[in-house]
């Protein structure tokens, strides 16, 4: 596990480039981490600036925001896929917005390829819009100042999404990702990314193995995290995986990687 003295110690460069969110509770190494980042696509100087900006105005608040390396990642899948139609759920101030968005390009947004980003609070809503903005995407990405469960409900099943990022609050996930499915507003083969599936290692932990080694298998729950609001959020994402792992709807793969990430295609009816 990376740990907070590490980082201390990087070199100022390196901390730039460093991961921001989810640095103490990634699964990967923190060299392991840094290697990849520095080897993978940089981050584009906008994005930077944005990260860096949000790091040094509210640095608690600006761990909610997906790391350079994922970022760099979902661009890539989005790239892979060149979806016509994206949704994220929980916006906070754009930055994994704008990292979507430089995945579907230049070609792409003029082509017609569309994100809307949505999130309830309306200071970071304003402010995810005035990134955009100086970024010069208002033509291709919309911020909806609104909560994610409206969205949704609203959103015209005629107008089919091909990717659908969610990352707004963990407890309404399995609410999220069912309104998705049941209401049909994602393509056959249609995609679905999901944050924080792992969640600091606290999900898997909930798992309760039976048979001979049950006991190895189970690492016990401490008892100070029982009712702990993150104790809380944990078992929902236990509950949220279990779900998505018996719908029958999708196929999934969970990934041990940033703080769990959960990749979900949707399958032909
Ligand atoms: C983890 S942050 C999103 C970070 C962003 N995706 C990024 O990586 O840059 C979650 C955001 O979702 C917002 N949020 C929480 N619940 C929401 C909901 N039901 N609808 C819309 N936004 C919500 C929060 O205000 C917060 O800004």
């Amino acid at each position: 596990m990376p740990c907070v003295s590490a980082l201390a110690r990087a070199p100022r460069r390196a901390l730039h480039t460093a991961p921001v969110r989810r640095t103490l509770w990634s699964f990967m190494d923190a060299g392991v981490y840094g290697y990849a980042s520095r080897l993978s696509e940089p981050e584009p100087p906008a994005l930077r600036r944005v990260r860096l900006a949000a790091l040094a105005e509210a640095p608690a608040e600006a761990q909610k925001m997906v790391s350079p390396l994922q970022g760099a990642f979902m661009a890539s899948l989005v790239r892979a896929q060149r979806p016509r139609a994206v949704l994220e759920l929980g916006c906070y101030i754009g930055y994994s917005a704008l990292w979507l968005a430089h995945g579907l390009g230049h070609e792409g947004r003029a082509a017609g390829a569309r994100l809307w980003t949505c999130e309830r609070d309306p200071a970071a809503a304003q402010r995810a819009q005035e990134n955009i903005s100086s970024a010069g995407l208002s033509g291709s990405v919309t911020v909806l100042a609104q909560s994610a469960d409206s969205v949704l409900e609203g959103w015209d099943p005629a107008a089919k999404l091909d990717l659908v990022f969610i990352d707004a609050n963990k407890s309404a996930y399995q609410r999220h990702y069912d309104l998705i499915l049941d209401r049909d507003i994602l393509h056959d083969h249609g995609q679905i990314i999901v944050d924080n599936v792992l969640f600091h290692g606290k999900v898997h932990t909930q798992d309760q193995p039976s048979g001979p080694t049950a006991a190895l298998d189970s690492p016990a729950r401490p008892a100070s995290a029982a009712g702990t609001r993150q104790s809380r959020i944990a078992a929902k994402l236990y509950e949220f995986n279990q779900h998505v792992a018996s719908d029958p709807r999708t196929s999934q793969v969970i990934l041990p990687v940033f703080d769990g990430l959960m990749l979900i295609q949707k399958l032909q009816a």
